[in-house]
C-alpha cells in the first residue's frame, strides 16, 4: 500500500516510571508512517482526499501532552488507535523514542505496528 509518514516529530511529555518524571516534561519524538491509497488525492490534486500530515502531527502532539503516562509503550498505542479511528487508517507504524532516558545511548523507544484486518 502507499504511504504517507512523519518523521522526527518533537513533543514534550510528562513520561516515565519515576516520580521526577511527571514533574519534568522531557521530549518524546515520533516516526510515523501510514498506509494510504494516494490515487484520489493525485487525480484530484485536492487535499480532502489526502492524509493531511500536518492535521495529523498536531493531533499527535495534542494526545502526547494532555496527560502524564509511565510507559512509552502506552503512549505508541494511544497515538496508533487516535489515527487509525479519527483519520481512517487502516494500517500505521509508530516508533516512539525517548532520547534523555538513558544516558550513554544516543536514543531508546519501542515501534509498534497496527493494522484493521
Ligand atoms: N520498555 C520500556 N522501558 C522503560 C521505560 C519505558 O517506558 N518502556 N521507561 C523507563 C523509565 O521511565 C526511564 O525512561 C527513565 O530513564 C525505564 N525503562
Amino acid at each position: 500500500m502507499d504511504k504517507v509518514f512523519v518523521k522526527g516529530l518533537r513533543t514534550s511529555a510528562l513520561i516515565g516510571v519515576f516520580e521526577w518524571e511527571h514533574e519534568q516534561p522531557q521530549p518524546l519524538v515520533f516516526d510515523l508512517t501510514m498506509g494510504w491509497d494516494q490515487r484520489s488525492a493525485a487525480a484530484t490534486d485536492e487535499l480532502q482526499y489526502a492524509l493531511d500530515y500536518d492535521a495529523v502531527s498536531k493531533a499527535v502532539i495534542a494526545l502526547v501532552e494532555s496527560r502524564p503516562r509511565q510507559l512509552i509503550e502506552t503512549v505508541a498505542e494511544e497515538v496508533a488507535q487516535l489515527i487509525m479511528e479519527r483519520f481512517q487508517v487502516t494500517e500505521i507504524t509508530v516508533s516512539v523514542s525517548k532520547p534523555q532516558a538513558v544516558a550513554a545511548a544516543t536514543t531508546v523507544g519501542v515501534e509498534i505496528h497496527r493494522s484493521k484486518s
